[in-house]
């Protein structure tokens, strides 16, 4: 059977969120633009990441929030109803059909071709659908690389054999097991350990370092508090050596000792989908990220970029449409020959990559966090000042729950009298970041900060108190 072959200005591998980003800000910038998806629309945010990650802890996170509240605690008499939960879940994931995904697609101007894509020369795709028959796609301005990421599977010897869940299982689930391991410490495992500890399983969590790298070691420590004070068992700095499907579960040989449970599952990071993408026809070797500039280009190329979390910068979905923004608007810009703004902070240009990226772990407490961490900013060579605020002693945030506990840490860069990280822990923290990464962003000088007076009685009152723990710069 013959190839189809077609022609268009950009060529989008991967219709995740970041993909359908960048093919709608270069259709938006006049290309004609297809984008290539093997699985859903929508990808993996969407079917088994954020959404039903989220959907899942919500209900948890609600449960946990009226329990806390005299007059309310009183009103909440029984458990989750975890059908209902899986229920909703299931609503967010739209039943796994993309269809409402493919529609937005149509309407926003972009065109569809499913299958495999794969590199087959400079500028050209080839894609594989499903029946075996194949379209060549040639891009006449560039080829955008969205595959994003898929899980890593340690060589954990017997793991692959006792089939492990990965984090679809785990945000897929209809059925929840009694009791759950999970190989892992970082956001994934400890996301899925509030999950399935707050629906009833018994949890344990096997780390073979600490928990939460990325985060505040304080914020990382009141989670794990948490956890273990719901009954979740967790296991640091723990190695395992071998994994075997039993006839009711599966056993783990750790350094801790045998771990038994119905089901594993695997949180330990994720790689780059990029091994089986032809990257060897444009001579870039397959398997590892592509790394590319600001502008979200690969380095050594001047059509093929790579966008999302298949260049490896920041492995969020956020992050990723704030590049998908950058990369559309810059490949419609080089197309059309308009000029590029490539400068830091411009708008061709994923600044904010670097030094400015906000994240929120849903566990409760949450934790929420932009900007370095302190050791982080040591390491950079910054001159910093560490600001602890206790969160539980904000008016606001005893209002929200009775014996309301969290912390805070604001981070001054001393040499520019600006902060460039800050965290929070505790429940309900996740909206009050954006204002950190706004003030981050925007640079805004301390002394300017004074100025912003947050409302009587939020949390967001901490901002006031973190300023007065730091001292009004014109009255030191
Ligand atoms: C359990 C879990 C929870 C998460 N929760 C959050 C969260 O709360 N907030 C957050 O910001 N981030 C979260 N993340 C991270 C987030 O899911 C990713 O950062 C995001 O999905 C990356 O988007 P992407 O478009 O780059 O890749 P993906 O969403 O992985 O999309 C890539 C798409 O490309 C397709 N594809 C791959 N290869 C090919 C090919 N060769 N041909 C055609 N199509 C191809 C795939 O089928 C897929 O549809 C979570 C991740 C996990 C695992
Ligand atoms: N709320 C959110 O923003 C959110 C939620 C989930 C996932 N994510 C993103 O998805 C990505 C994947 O999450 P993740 O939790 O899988 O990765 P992660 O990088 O957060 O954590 C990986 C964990 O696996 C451990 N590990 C690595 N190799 C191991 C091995 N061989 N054996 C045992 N343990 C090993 C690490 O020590 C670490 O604790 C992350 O980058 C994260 O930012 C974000």
């Amino acid at each position: 059977m013959a190839a189809e072959v077609r022609e268009v200005d950009l060529v989008v591998i991967g219709a995740g969120p970041v993909g359908e980003n960048v093919a709608d800000r270069a259709v938006k910038g006049g290309l004609e633009t297809v984008i290539v998806e093997n699985e859903l629309v929508g990808g993996e945010c969407s079917y088994w990441a954020c959404m039903p990650s989220k959907a899942l802890l919500r209900p948890v996170q609600v449960l946990s929030a009226a329990r806390a509240l005299p007059g309310v605690a009183e009103a909440v008499t029984g458990d989750l109803d975890v059908a209902a939960v899986l229920r909703r879940r299931d609503s967010f994931t739209s039943d796994w059909s993309d269809d409402g995904q493919v529609s937005w697609l149509e309407s926003a101007g972009i065109g569809l071709v499913r299958g495999r894509g794969r590199l087959s020369g400079e500028r050209e795709v080839t894609v594989t659908a499903e029946d075996g028959s194949t379209t060549v796609l040639r891009a006449r301005h560039a080829v955008a690389v969205a595959t994003g990421s898929v899980p890593n599977l340690p060589d954990i010897p017997g793991l692959y054999e006792a089939k492990p869940w990965s984090s679809r299982e785990a945000t897929s689930a209809t059925e929840i097991p009694d009791s759950l391991a999970i190989i892992g410490g970082g956001v994934v495992a400890l996301e899925m350990a509030t999950a399935y500890a707050g629906f009833g399983a018994t949890v344990k969590v096997i780390a073979k370092g600490g928990l939460l790298g990325s985060v505040e070691p304080f914020a990382a420590e009141r989670v794990a508090q948490s956890l273990r004070s719901q009954g979740v068992e967790i296991f640091t700095d723990t190695e395992t050596s071998r994994v075997d499907r039993t006839g009711d579960g599966v056993r783990i040989e750790t350094t801790a000792g045998p771990i038994t449970a119905d089901e594993v599952l695997v949180a330990t990071g994720r790689t780059p989908a990029t091994a089986d993408l032809g990257l060897e026809t444009v001579g870039l070797e397959p398997g590892r990220r592509l790394a590319t500039d600001d502008t979200l280009r690969v380095d050594g190329f001047d059509w093929l970029y790579a966008v999302g979390d298949v260049n490896g910068r920041v492995l969020l979905t956020h992050q990723g449409k704030y590049q998908a923004r950058a990369a559309g608007d810059v490949i419609a810009a080089r197309a059309a020959g308009r000029p590029v703004d490539d400068a830091p902070w411009g708008a061709h240009a994923a600044t904010a990559d670097h030094d400015a990226v906000p994240q929120v772990v849903f566990t409760d407490p949450e934790v929420a966090a932009v900007g370095p961490t302190a050791d982080q900013a040591r390491a950079q060579g910054k001159s910093i000042r560490v600001v602890d605020y206790d969160l539980g002693g904000v008016a606001g945030a005893g209002l929200t729950r009775d014996g309301y506990q969290g912390a805070a840490r604001m981070i001054v860069d001393e040499d520019r009298g600006v902060m460039i990280g800050v965290t929070f822990v505790g429940p309900d923290v996740a909206e009050l970041l954006h204002a950190a990464t706004t003030a981050i962003v925007g640079e805004v000088p301390l002394d300017r900060l004074w100025h912003a007076v947050p409302s009587y009685p939020t949390v967001s009152e901490i901002w006031l108190r973190l300023l007065e723990a730091y001292g009004r710069p014109s009255s030191a």
